[in-house]
Order: structure tokens, then sequence, then C-alpha cells
């Protein structure tokens, strides 16, 4: 039916070399028609994000052709591929976080002729379309991750764009909150909007879109109808061999004796969280399930000291800790915060250096910062654990794809000596391989000795990862399960509030 058409968008022989000498893409090529929604997709590093930048006017390509319309296009900045009618949401949504979720939606439109009023207006038929709701006075600082991905949709409707790139928009999103996302995909492709979607989640790209270009190491290696492919199919082209899905292991619950590693009495914080109590023994992987906003990330960040107005008893072996993030990475705690790009990594140092990080702090090794042989030890076994595709050890953090340099913080800390590890969406950005590894590597860390406290948008994977699990909802621990004792849908109704016998808690 498509082939008939004036495709919107096309790449023909695109190739991409970066001054370091990578090759991030080569003789790529991609056609999105009018109306339709395309999924992109390939392993950390292939090229997906770097395509994207193209086909934004961020980068530009070194070889080959990009058509709009039919017609060659030359968009030397993103301002250009916004006026013809590209807008691009990337991963790390760049709002301005002081300013109203309405200054942020018009940031790039609004002329001095608007007024307020008519605005308002525009917003309010901004949200009909889409069908979601927001508060347009809100401060996008305190929006929740979900939230702010929803700005940005809005801020790139707002433009009148044609074509909306999105890169990752469900990542870190729990299961209502991308049925927003979905929904405002179909509504919009159904208008005519077309969409080249890029995830992870392949479920996502399975139901959700029309044709689907793989890439693998910055080539198409397939292209078609998404109708023709299924999971397996999919995972198999992507990292070209066939894959275990993320296999869920009814871990049973640790020893009663097993020690106490981490035990929390009444912490309570302005962010939220109410009167949290619990204990982690050595071996235990404790799963925090809980929905967008429900306090679940909060508070991983209260128990690691973050958050300095939290109030309350946090002891690790016995000894109370003092809350600060200092205090807690003395006393042998880590957190891999969510919102890596902001918290995780040193731009400016390499890859070795970011991974010893914690650990010079911890030997408060003074200002140098030599490369001792293990410390470039510790970098390869993270490069090799992770499989962190890049140049090498002395690579830096701005000259990785997005997952790879997720993997990075993950291994920072992984090696950091910690013994209470906290993850706030371990594998948000990582691919399918990556995934079941890092979640090999959770469980690895346990059996060892640690104790691992996980916050999961994806309740499948909590389950696949954790020994026992405790449900958030607004602030509290509402409900505690061992892992082998409850699914999914269980899971669900009590994060939504309903017990078991579907009465709201
Ligand atoms: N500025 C840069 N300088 C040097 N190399 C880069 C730069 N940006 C990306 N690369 C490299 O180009 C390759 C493709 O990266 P890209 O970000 O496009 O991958 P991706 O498919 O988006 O991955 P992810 O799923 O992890 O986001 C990688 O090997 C990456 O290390």
């Amino acid at each position: 039916m498509h082939a008939a058409m004036v495709s919107l968008l096309s790449l023909e022989g695109i190739g991409k070399s970066f001054p370091n000498g990578t090759v991030a893409l080569k003789d790529a090529r991609l056609t999105v028609h009018p109306g339709s929604v395309h999924g992109l997709v390939g392993a950390n590093g292939a090229g997906k994000s770097t395509m994207i930048k193209v086909i934004a006017g961020a980068h530009a390509p070194t070889t080959g052709v990009v058509r709009w319309k039919g017609e060659e296009v030359d968009w030397r900045t993103p301002g250009a591929a916004r006026k013809a009618g590209v807008a691009t949401i990337m991963q790390h949504v760049p709002l301005a976080p002081t300013l109203t979720v309405l200054e942020n939606v018009f940031l790039g439109t609004a002329g001095p002729w608007r007024r307020p009023r008519s605005r308002r207006a525009e917003f309010a038929a901004l949200l009909e379309r889409v069908n979601y709701h927001i508060d347009p006075d809100a401060e996008v600082a305190d929006l929740a991750i979900g939230e702010r991905q929803m700005v940005a949709i809005l801020q790139a409707l707002a433009t009148g764009a044609e074509l909306v790139v999105m890169d990752e928009p469900t990542a870190s999103l729990a299961e209502g909150e991308r049925q927003v996302v979905f929904d405002v995909v179909r509504r919009l492709s159904a208008q005519g909007t077309a969409f080249l979607y890029v995830s992870h989640f392949l479920d996502e790209v399975l139901s959700l879109t029309d044709r689907v270009t793989v890439l693998r190491d910055g080539t198409v290696v397939d292209e078609g109808a998404t109708a023709d492919y299924d999971e397996d199919k999919l995972v198999q082209v992507i990292v070209g061999r066939d894959l275990l899905a993320v296999e869920r292991r009814s871990a049973a619950p640790v020893a009663r004796d097993a020690p106490v590693l981490l035990s929390v009495r009444g912490l309570s914080s302005a962010t939220g969280v109410r009167e949290v109590s619990f204990e982690a023994r050595a071996g235990e992987v404790i799963g925090f399930a809980g929905l967008l906003g429900s306090g679940r990330s909060e508070i991983l960040h209260a128990v690691y000291g973050a958050d300095s107005r939290a109030h309350g008893e946090v002891r690790v072996e016995g000894r109370p800790v003092r809350r600060s993030p200092r205090a807690a990475v003395a006393a042998g705690m880590a957190l891999v915060p969510e919102d890596r790009g902001a918290q995780g990594l040193v731009g400016t140092f390499p890859i070795w250096q970011n991974i010893s990080l914690p650990h010079l702090a911890s030997l408060s090794s003074g200002r140098s910062l030599p490369r001792e042989s293990a410390e470039a030890e510790r970098a390869e076994r993270a490069i090799a654990d992770l499989g962190i595709v890049c140049p090498g050890p002395d690579a830096l953090p701005t000259e990785l794809s997005g997952g790879n340099a997720q993997k990075v913080v993950f291994g920072k800390w992984l090696y950091g000596g910690a013994r209470v590890f906290m993850l706030d969406e371990p594998t948000a950005g990582v691919d399918v391989g990556a995934k079941a590894d890092i979640l090999e590597l959770v469980r690895a860390f346990a059996a060892g000795g640690g104790a691992v406290l996980v916050v999961s948008s994806e309740f499948e994977e909590i389950l696949a990862v954790a020994t026992r699990v405790l449900v958030v909802r607004e602030g509290r621990i509402v409900a505690e399960r061992p892992a082998h004792e409850t699914s999914e849908e269980e899971l669900l109704m009590l994060a939504n509030g309903f017990g078991e016998g579907g009465d709201p808690q």
C-alpha cells in the first residue's frame, strides 16, 4: 500500500564517522511513509541515536542523502529540521526545569504576539487531541520522569510536526503511562502524523509499528512489515543469534538466619516517603513494585541519604548511618540512580576512571588519579561482563551510546566494593542481550553475600530477579510477597490499591 506513495523521509547510503575513528553508520537506509509508525531497533551502540541525530539535523552525515517528501535536503541544524516538520524527542529530555508545563510546551513556538489566554486554549486543545491531562501551571522540576516525557511529546506536537522521532519514549515508564504514550502515537498516526519509534521494548515495537528497520553495527540488517515479525525473530536479527528470553527464576527466599545487612525504621521524607520500615538480609534481592509517582524511587533516595530532609533510622550491619550520600558510601551502600545522565558519570574522565571513582573515594586517595593495574583490570572486567561497546577503557562517556554509558554507571558501583546495592531502573535503555546480563550480575552480587534493592517499572523484571517484593503506594509499603508466590497481575492490583479481594486498601 505504501509503495506507491511518496515517502515522507528517506535516507540513502548514510555513513557517519566520528573524529575518534568510530564508524557509527555505514551505508544505512530508511524510508518512513506519511502517517505510518516506523520502528527502529538494534542493540546498544548499533547506531540508532546517530541515525536519529542525522534526521534531526544534529549530526551531518559523512556520506549519503537525506530526502524529505522526495526532495534532497541538507539540514545543518536542529532548527532547520524542526522548521521542515521533524520534531525529535531525545532520550534525555532537555526541558527547562524552572518553567511551567505550559511555558515548556510552547518554548519553541511562542512569539511575543501570543497572549497567555490563547496559549491556554491551544494547550487545552492539545491535551484534548492526545487525550491526556496535566496541570499547565505545574513546574517541570516537580514532575515525575513520565510526566516530563509527556511534556516533551506535547512540545513536539505544538510545533505542528509531520514526523515525530521518539528515542525510547517509554524507558522507565510504568505500564499505565506507557499506554498513554501508545494511545498518543495511535491517535496521531491515524490523524496523519508519522512516527519514528526507537525502543528496546520489542513488544511495544511489535504492537505499535507498521514497519521496522533493524540496525546492527551501523548497518541495516533487516527491514520489513512488522506483521512479518515475532519477538523471537526480532531478537534474532537484533543480536545476530538466538537468545533466551529473560527467564523467571523463582528465587527462593533467603534463610531467616542470614545476617541483616540493611535495616530501615520509620523512614519519612518531604518527598512523600511515609513511615517505611524493612530489612534486607545478605543474599536478598528486594524488588520495589509501584506505579510512577508511588514513591518507589524516593524510598531509595531517602535510604541512601540523598534526601537530606528525610528522617528515620537506617543501619548497615547494625551501625546507624548518617543521612548523607557520603556516609552511605562509606557504610557500604551504592545507588545507581534512574537519571543517569545527570547523576552518573563524569564526562571528562575516561571509562576506567569513572568505574574507579567510588573505589578511589572510599580510599580517599588524594587528588591525582593514577591508572593502577587494578583499576585497568576492573575496567576491562566491567567492559567484558557488561558487554560495553567502546574502543577501550580510555574512551570518554560522551563517545558512548546511551545504553553503553548506562552500563558504565552500573559497573562503577558494581565493582566499587558496596554491600548494599540500590538500583533504580537498572535496565532502562539497555538492550535485550545486556538486560539478561545485568540481571545475572544482580543475582551474582546477592549470591556473593550482598543485598540488593531494585526499583523497576517492569514487574516482570522484578519477578525475574527479586527474592522478595515490597509493594509501594503513596510512599508506603502496602504489601509484601515472596517473589515465587506472586504474579505480575497480583502486583499490579496491589500497586493500584486493590487487595486480593478487590477492595481498595
Ligand atoms: N560523539 C561520539 N564520538 C565518538 N563515538 C560516538 C559518538 N556518539 C556515538 N558514538 C559511537 O557510535 C556508535 C553508535 O552509537 P549510537 O549512540 O548511535 O548507538 P544506539 O544504537 O543509539 O545505542 P543505545 O541503544 O545504547 O542508545 C557507538 O559505538 C558509539 O560509541
